[in-house]
């Protein structure tokens, strides 16, 4: 196995790197965080590692800034497109464990097309984990930066502070998404969404997620958006999400259970070079 060998793609512009887990153990979690530094590093929403050593295959997510996500839509459907690109599965459903939980994925449509039953949305603040009283806050006010807002607490396993707007404006996603991210209901802070629902069967997002700050698209956030617009009774069962980066198809079945179909593609295969890490001593 090349020491620093790292496969690159993107689902809707959100894109990672992949990697085995005999590779990303050669690097300290500063490293990381340099290797997907868009200027001094190779550049990625974040890295995903390959745990190819257990009875299902695992994966580890880590943000740009180091810290680990539980749960990534994007980064599930790559990682499917990757075990497929290996060889390890074909286009049989199969199963992948993450720190959030285990869940179902299908590669279709030649592998660009990937659907994951993403496991199911819970309301409990708990679950996110948020300091907030009661069973659920759903479309509660909260204040923000002078600006007031409604919010609902949504869990994928990740978690998502979700924010129905009127009219969606991505500076205010870039203006209030860091704060919003780092409240301290959040005690491991929280993903951010502001949503516009357009009709019962479409809403349109922008994100802020955590650890990585604006990205085109997100997996998870579109799951917790639509799933919190479902919960307020403004959506029906199935809901495109529109993003900057493109869109995702979402339906519910049963108690929240949530799956999402979406396109991946594959960008290229990057070795490193050590000197890349010259300066960090
Ligand atoms: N891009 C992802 C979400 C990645 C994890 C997130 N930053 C977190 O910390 O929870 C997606 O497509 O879901």
């Amino acid at each position: 196995m090349n020491a620093s060998l790292f496969h690159r793609y993107h689902g809707l512009g959100n894109d990672y790197l992949v990697c085995h887990q005999s590779v990303a153990a050669k690097f300290t979690l500063e490293q990381i965080s340099r290797i997907c530094d868009r200027n001094y590093g190779i550049g990625s929403d974040g890295l995903l590692i390959d745990i190819d050593d257990e009875e299902v295959p695992r994966v580890r997510i880590i943000n740009p800034d180091g810290s680990e996500a539980e749960k990534s839509g994007n980064g599930l459907r790559i990682y499917a497109r990757y075990l497929f690109d290996i060889k390890r599965v074909g286009h049989e459903p199969f199963l992948v464990n993450t720190l959030g939980g285990q869940v179902s994925c299908e590669v279709t449509e030649g592998a660009h097309q990937i659907i994951v039953d993403m496991g199911q949305a819970k309301f409990t603040p708990s679950a996110l984990p948020a300091h907030v009283e009661g069973e659920a806050m759903l479309d509660q006010p909260l204040v923000v930066g002078g600006h007031d807002l409604n919010a609902t607490l949504v869990s994928m396993g990740n978690p998502h502070c979700v924010v129905r707007v009127e009219k969606l404006d991505l500076a205010l996603v870039h203006q209030l998404g860091p704060l919003i991210e780092t409240l301290a209901i959040f005690p491991k802070r929280t993903n951010v969404q502001f949503v516009e629902v357009i009709d019962r069967a479409n809403i349109s997002i922008g994100i802020w997620e955590r650890g990585a700050g604006y990205t085109l698209a997100s997996g998870s956030s579109s799951c917790a958006a639509a799933s919190a617009m479902r919960k307020l009774g403004l959506v029906d069962d199935n809901v495109t999400v529109t993003m900057p980066g493109g869109q995702l198809a979402i339906a519910f079945s049963g108690d929240f259970m949530v799956n999402m179909r979406g396109p991946v593609q594959k960008i290229a295969d990057i070795t490193l070079d050590a000197d890349c890490f010259y300066d960090l001593g």
